[in-house]
């Protein structure tokens, strides 16, 4: 099998890392719309040879898109005519939006993934050796694909070592926002609580553990955020609301000083560390 990877930055450029090691793809072959990042891709060696997308798309038995969402979405006129025999895996972050929208002649083939694993960096140079190892990746909607397609995107993962979950769309959505994308609304939002502050860097002098541990995914790209923010909107506005108003309850505990029913919250709080 020949896999063709859009996109080669943190997690194309982790998945062409992956692939070679394991021999899964005889060839892995590559695309990006970035000059800058041809240079940096060719030097890293990160796949076999770079093609131009026609090229890419006639050579290769599987297409994985790691690309930011809404590029997903652009992307399909360009698979109109791929072969019925090609797969295309998405690894987009959100994916009700993305698979409501995939076109009815490619709907079989398009088989909607997301890896619950990354990190805060991005581009060619952020690609890891071991990314995708003994983690979870969602597989939504497959009742939509055929079987052919689900099975070759089963080996691959499989092959790759990761653990498969199958999901509905929707559900995967409302579950990522809060354990991921609703997660880094909170990390942006601390880091710029600090860095309106009169003199930050004072401020960031003192930093300790706890604030790097929730000021790390602030450093996560702005392009590719602002893409899953609006994808997940809906459920994004809820789950802020939901935040608010543990924001406001805290608030208004320490207003009254009611510091026991305080301690009370914060132990609740504690009982998420028993089931995670
Ligand atoms: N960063 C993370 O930790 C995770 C990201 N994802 C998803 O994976 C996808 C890729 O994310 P990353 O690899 O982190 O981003 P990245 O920014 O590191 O890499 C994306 C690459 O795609 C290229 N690109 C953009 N539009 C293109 C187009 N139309 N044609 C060809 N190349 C194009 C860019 O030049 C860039 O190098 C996104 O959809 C994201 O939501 C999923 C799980 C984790
Ligand atoms: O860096 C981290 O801790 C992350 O949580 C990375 C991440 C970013 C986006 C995803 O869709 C999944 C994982």
């Amino acid at each position: 099998m020949n896999i063709g990877i859009i996109g080669l930055g943190l997690m194309g450029g982790s998945l062409a890392k992956a692939v070679k090691r394991y021999g899964i793809s005889k060839k892995v072959y590559g695309f990006t719309n970035s000059e800058k990042n041809k240079k940096e891709i060719e030097e890293l060696g990160l796949v076999d040879e770079l093609v131009d997308l026609e090229t890419l798309k006639k050579v290769s038995d599987v297409i994985i898109l790691s690309i930011p969402v809404d590029a997903i979405i652009s992307m399909f006129p360009n698979f109109l005519d791929i072969d019925e025999k090609t797969t295309i895996i998405d690894m987009g972050s959100t994916k009700e939006y993305i698979v409501k929208n995939i076109p009815t002649k490619i709907r079989k083939n398009f088989v909607a993934a997301h890896p619950m694993t990354g990190t805060e960096r991005n581009g060619p140079k952020a690609a890891m050796d071991n990314l995708y190892e003994g983690k979870t990746v969602v597989l939504c909607d497959l009742e939509d694909n055929a079987n052919f397609h689900v099975n070759k995107a089963f080996k691959i993962f499989q092959e790759m070592g990761m653990r498969i979950v199958v999901m509905n769309s929707h559900e995967h959505d409302v579950n990522a926002c809060y354990i991921s994308h609703l997660p880094h609304l909170i990390s942006f939002s601390l880091a710029n609580t600090v860095m309106s502050h009169q003199n930050p860097k004072e401020i960031i002098a003192l930093a300790a553990g706890g604030f790097k541990d929730m000021s790390r995914i602030a450093k996560s790209s702005p392009r590719m955020w602002g893409d899953i923010f609006k994808q997940n909107r809906e459920n994004m506005l809820l789950s802020i609301k939901y935040f608010e108003d543990q924001m406001n309850e805290a608030k208004k505990m320490i207003e009254d000083e009611r510091y026991e029913e305080l301690e009370d919250w914060m132990k609740r709080a504690n009982s998420l560390h028993e089931i995670l």
